[in-house]
């Protein structure tokens, strides 16, 4: 199918364009219209009359902007007027939920009168807690713009103007550092004379271009003094002192390029002809006014950016609207200044030039991220990019002085920003903060691993625990040289460890009645099995917790750990316990890789040991024993032993809410459990016990890749000290989401 149609499809398909409303508030029954509507309303209304600030309080406007267009400058496709333009703004408003939680209404005004446009979002200052304008043309946007600046006491933001100048900004100073020029040597020539150019021109010009080194073009050739034809004030400041007349004389020896014209406004003979090392960001949606294999094609030194999403370097507003008004709306700025601007471009910059993590290079199809010509500007789906820029922003509107609401504890506020991403991020954020109040030594029998060495550096340089790496210590610093990786951690080798001679003498006690003879404990131990070495550490209190199995079979690390580290006593089992993250909630889920068939004992044991799991992270453990039968519904030996299990644990846990066996729904769906008067359980389940392993592998893997929860495990339960047993695929996130976990079960020994 071609690219285009895919496009209308994807905007026609189920309902009809891109957005919705929801409601935030329960209205199922008639209590509840009585509320949401007359009388309970009316309450409300009164308190926001007595305080226009109360509106912030009962109302949505907090959290609300208006995505206003009249179409006149749609991308880089010109006047296509207000409904033409209706798709645009509606991504404008998916873009602004996606990224920053903000919720829009995309307004489109059917009008070319700056003055109107002005009256309507006068009008409008009730509803919104700020105003996005968009896509309107040079030069009414400025007149409006300024106009609606001085009359509201709301945030107004013109996307095409500032969004765009921070985004390039940020990029130049990246782009800059990595062909090594400053910035106030460049020459640099701007395409395009309208709203997009005159800001990113001027934001350009205030971190240090010499408005002497800019030119800028429009549709009549370059901008000079004395110039009458197609001039207006705004371009008239860019006016320069000149004797080229066209853009392909300007560009002639220039070192930047800034395209914000329209598509292929840029010649190969125009790139031929720039300085060495030339930057080109060609900016113009949604075709650039040269593509990055046309300009690569004529020098290979040219470091080049545009604005789509489908080449390297997007140089695009979506890296700056929703972040920067998320900052904005929550300290109730009163405007975005100039101060917010260049906090916001730092920021992007700054996290340009940090380790990019694994989940983003996942959202990418797996593409590495490093700081280069290639990566000069982070990526949209980096969640990085809020918990950076909205705080600057956020920080920049207090110390200017336009916070009508400042926030008291910075620290705190990131973590709120990132709840707002998620569960999975609150909850793992919980672990982490535990993690690092007290942390552990966790040793990686892995040490060569690259994963693995990319985790320990984040390990340690959060905070979170004390890595220790068993390896080759060659190889090890060999790959650490070239993965650029400093990192000032233990590293044991085995074959030239002290330790090695004690720990066979150990391992030759516990196994020597399993066959084990001295000279063979010392070979596992130096040569064969690092899992066994680091297995050791765990037993003889070397280390406090091992992570091992990215490079092995699940069997290869689970035995040695336990032979060596073992079970703990009375246990007839270990038992593994997945950690399901949805976007609202999460799930507890076990066995889910050790026990085939367990008896109900089995099962009691399993329930039992996941329930302190959760409670060691500060969870409420809420246990459903599942089935194919609800409280007795069927008389099967299946149902019958999780009805056993459930007494078992009742007995053994009298504390602990637990209730079966029942079928997974009613464990999830707190009306289906309404109709069990008699159970202890009252909502959902948080903690799923499984029946077998066949229903309890199939249902994680199933939740993990049909219904998008995040898997983090398998978090082993019942060994004497911690061992976790990493997966094949997992990724650096996954590593380090581990170790914490490790670190925190460590913690609660
Ligand atoms: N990557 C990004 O994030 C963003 C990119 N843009 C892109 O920038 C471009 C301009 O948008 P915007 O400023 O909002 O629109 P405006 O209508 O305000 O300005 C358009 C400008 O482009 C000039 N222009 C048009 N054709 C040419 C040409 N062939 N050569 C030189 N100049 C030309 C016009 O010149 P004249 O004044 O003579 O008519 C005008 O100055 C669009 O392509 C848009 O997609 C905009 C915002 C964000
Ligand atoms: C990205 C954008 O806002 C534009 O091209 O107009
Ligand atoms: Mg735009």
């Amino acid at each position: 199918m071609s690219k285009k149609m895919d496009a209308l499809d994807y905007h026609s398909i189920g309902r009809k364009g891109k957005i919705e409303v929801i409601s935030t508030k329960p209205c199922q029954t008639a209590a509840d219209l009585s509320l949401a509507y007359s009388p309970g309303v009316a309450e409300p209304c009164l308190a926001i009359q007595q305080n226009p600030e109360d509106a912030y309080k009962y109302t949505a406007k907090g959290n609300l902007v208006a995505v206003v267009s009249n179409g006149t400058a749609v991308l880089g496709l010109g006047n296509l007027g207000a409904l033409a333009g209706k798709p645009v703004m509606e991504g404008k408003g998916i873009l602004f939920k996606r990224f920053a939680d903000i919720d829009v209404f995309d307004i489109e005004l059917d009008t070319e009168n700056p003055d109107e446009i002005i009256k309507a979002c006068q009008l409008l200052e009730p509803t919104f807690g700020g105003i996005n304008l968009e896509d309107i043309k040079a030069p009414e946007c400025f007149y409006i713009e300024e106009t609606l600046k001085k009359t509201m006491n709301i945030p107004v933001f013109h996307d095409d103007q500032h969004g765009t100048a921070i985004i390039s900004s940020a990029a130049l100073l990246n782009a800059l550092h990595l062909v090594d020029k400053k910035i106030e040597d460049i020459r640099i020539v701007v395409n395009g004379a309208g709203a997009a150019a005159n800001s990113c021109a001027k934001l350009a010009i205030a971190l240090g271009v010499k408005p002497n080194n800019m030119i800028m073009c429009d549709t009549k050739g370059v901008i000079y003094k004395g110039r009458v034809e197609g001039m207006n004030p705004y371009k008239e400041l860019f006016a320069a002192d000149t004797h080229f007349r066209t853009l392909e004389e300007a560009a002639d020896g220039a070192d930047v390029l800034f395209g914000l014209s329209v598509k292929g406004a840029f010649t190969p003979e125009m790139v031929a002809s720039m300085a060495p090392n030339p930057v080109i960001f060609a900016m113009a949606n949604p075709d650039p006014e040269i593509t990055p294999e046309a300009a690569l094609a004529v020098r290979s030194d040219v470091m080049i950016a545009t604005g789509r999403s489908d080449y390297p370097n997007q140089v695009n507003n979506v890296l700056g609207f929703p972040f920067i008004f998320r900052g904005a709306l929550d300290v109730r700025a009163t405007c975005i200044n100039e101060e917010m601007k260049l906090a916001a471009v730092k920021a992007l910059a700054k996290l340009a030039r940090e380790e990019c993590p694994d989940s983003v290079c996942k959202a990418y199809g797996n593409q590495k991220f490093v700081f280069g010509p290639n990566y000069i500007i982070p990526k949209p789906f980096d969640p990085r990019v809020l918990l950076h820029v909205a705080p600057a922003i956020a920080q920049a509107a207090m110390d200017s002085g336009v916070a009508r609401q400042p926030i008291e504890d910075m620290a705190k506020y990131i973590e709120h920003l990132e709840k707002t991403q998620g569960k999975s991020k609150e909850i793992m954020r919980m672990i982490i903060n535990k993690a690092k109040s007290d942390p552990k030594k966790i040793v990686f029998p892995e040490g060569e691993n690259e994963k693995i060495l990319r985790a320990a550096k984040e390990l340690v340089e959060e905070g979170i625990a004390r890595p220790v790496l068993i390896g080759d210590r060659t190889k090890i610093l060999q790959k650490m040289a070239e993965l650029a990786i400093e990192l000032d951690v233990p590293i044991i080798d085995p074959a030239d460890s002290e330790l090695t001679e004690k720990y066979a003498a150990e391992l030759y006690q516990v196994r020597q009645r399993k066959g084990l003879t001295l000279s063979e404990s010392q070979r596992i131990l130096r040569r064969k099995s690092r899992t066994h070495f680091g297995s050791m550490m765990v037993r003889m209190g070397d280390a406090d917790a091992l992570l091992g199995g990215i490079d092995t079979h699940y069997p290869e690390t689970i035995r040695p750990a336990l032979e060596v580290v073992g079970k703990q006593q009375g246990l007839s089992s270990v038992h593994g316990l997945y950690m399901m993250v949805s976007r609202k909630d999460v799930y507890f889920l076990a066995d889910t890789t050790v026990t085939i068939d367990p008896t109900a004992e089995e099962l009691a044991e399993t329930a039992i040991l996941a329930a302190e799991k959760v409670r060691m992270l500060d969870l409420e453990p809420r246990v459903a024993m599942l089935s194919f039968s609800n409280f007795g519904s069927v008389k099967h030996p299946q149902a019958l032993k999780v009805r056993r299990a459930v007494e078992i644990v009742k007995e053994r846990a009298p504390e602990l809410i637990v209730e079966g066996e029942m079928q997974a729904d009613t464990a999830v769906v707190p009306e289906l459990l309404e109709g069990f008067t008699f159970s202890k359980l009252k909502t959902n389940a948080n903690i799923l016990i499984f029946p077998d392993l066949n229903s309890g592998n199939i249902c994680y893997k199933l939740l993990h890749h049909l219904g998008g929860a995040e898997a983090i495990g398998p978090i082993l339960m019942g060994m004497n000290k911690p061992v976790h047993v990493l997966q094949r695929g997992d990724s650096v996130d996954d590593i380090v989401k581990m170790a914490a976990i490790a670190v925190v079960d460590v913690q609660n020994i």
